[in-house]
């Protein structure tokens, strides 16, 4: 299924007091210097199709300086229907419309998908295994309300049992709240250890093909209680099985985390390891091989989209073409073949071949200059 985003217009949003853009290509590039607002537009695309910024700004930070409140739309063309989404932002309240009815972020879920890659993203190999959760949750809320629930739920009661911790609570009350962690973190691992698993297959293909075969990408996910133990974590077989391993691990490790004062097992604190031939990308792999690990990841996540979903996200590229070299440029402007429509951010319109110009819609920001094809 093909989506077509056409008109998207920003009203206080960011640095845009008032901006309409239409779309009329499957390759919109915004050029522009630096601070001109390319990734201010593409972060509003991305709330009203993700639900999401890769930012996690706090609503105040959309609003313009001086602006009450913000209101960005988009229309997109969705096999035949036409939608329109708009998100208000006013101080600590965001309220979504489609087509003009008031709409819960779960009603939106998953309607109009998007992929991003900004260049943050490259601590996805090189970082902790903290940003690798946070990119699969990401995923996850978009895919499923369930992976969205689920992750709300635990969130909100492990911050709990953190206070209580650091406030020395009484261990009854702890318990209590443990409780009710092992259902909503025995889920969590489980739906996240299951996208992981599905991405790696794709990111392990992607990366074999990127590197011609030179290297294999492995990766595998550890459940905290696993790894607490030291013992070799293997594939989750049901969330029964999760919820018992986290039930006794809460156990074993309470002594611990009253003396620490801080939640130590659960989803939060899972290991997400890549490796290249064996050695950690993080650790051994060179700025190359990062790049093409992010690159193969973002491949994949494009794929899960499709799988899941039954059509192609809008993918998001926001100045990542400075950030790779020539080869891994081309292996990413591939995709501008596949049909899917993409939006690419840069400063400068050198990083393209003239076939992808000829192909693209270009537009300069500062807006007061042309729009040129
Ligand atoms: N709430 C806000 N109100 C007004 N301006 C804002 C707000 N939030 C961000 N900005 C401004 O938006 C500008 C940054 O825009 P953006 O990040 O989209 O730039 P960019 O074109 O992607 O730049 P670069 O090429 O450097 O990445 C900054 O000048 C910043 O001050």
């Amino acid at each position: 299924m093909g989506l077509r985003a056409t008109r998207l217009s920003l009203h206080g949003f960011r640095g845009y007091a008032q901006e309409e853009f239409t779309f009329d290509s499957d390759l919109v590039l915004l050029v522009g210097p630096n601070a001109v607002g390319k990734t201010n537009l593409l972060e509003a695309v991305q709330l009203l199709t993700a639900l999401t910024s890769f930012r996690h700004p706090l609503i105040g930070q959309l609003i313009s300086h001086g602006s009450a409140q913000a209101r960005v739309e988009l229309d997109v063309a969705a096999d035949g229907r036409q939608l329109n989404l708009a998100l208000s932002l006013r101080p600590g309240k965001r309220s979504y419309l489609l087509n003009g009815k008031p709409k819960t972020p779960r009603d939106l879920r998953g309607l109009v998908p998007a992929v991003c890659f900004e260049p943050g993203d490259l601590d996805f190999a090189k970082g902790s295994s903290g940003v690798r959760r946070r990119a699969l949750d990401d995923l996850g809320c978009q895919l499923s309300s369930t992976y969205f629930k689920v992750k709300g739920d635990y969130d909100r009661l492990v911050q709990h049992k953190g206070r209580l911790l650091r406030e020395e609570a009484d261990e009854r009350l702890i318990a209590s709240v443990d409780d009710v962690l092992v259902e909503a973190g025995a889920h969590l691992s489980f739906y996240r250890a299951r996208l992981f698993e599905a991405l790696s297959v794709y990111a392990a293909e992607n990366y074999r093909r990127l590197s011609s075969g030179e290297q294999k990408l492995t990766c595998s996910y550890r459940m905290s209680w696993d790894r607490l133990d030291e013992r070799t974590g293997s594939a989750p077989a049901a969330v029964d099985d999760l919820r018992q391993r986290f039930a006794d691990a809460l156990i074993r490790f309470r002594t611990a985390e009253r003396a620490r004062k801080r939640c130590l097992v659960g989803p939060h604190a899972d290991e997400l390891t890549l490796d290249l031939d064996g050695q950690p990308v993080s650790a051994f792999a060179s700025q190359g091989q990062q790049r093409s690990v992010v690159l193969a990841w973002k491949v994949a996540e494009v794929r899960k989209v499709e799988d899941s979903l039954g059509m192609q996200p809008l993918l998001l590229l926001d100045d990542v073409m400075s950030e790779l070299d020539d080869r891994r440029r081309e292996a990413l402007l591939d995709f501008t073949t596949q049909g899917m429509q993409i939006f690419v951010t840069s400063t400068h319109k050198g990083y393209f071949t003239s076939r992808f110009l000829d192909r693209a819609q270009v537009i300069q920001l500062p807006r007061s200059q042309a729009v040129t094809r």
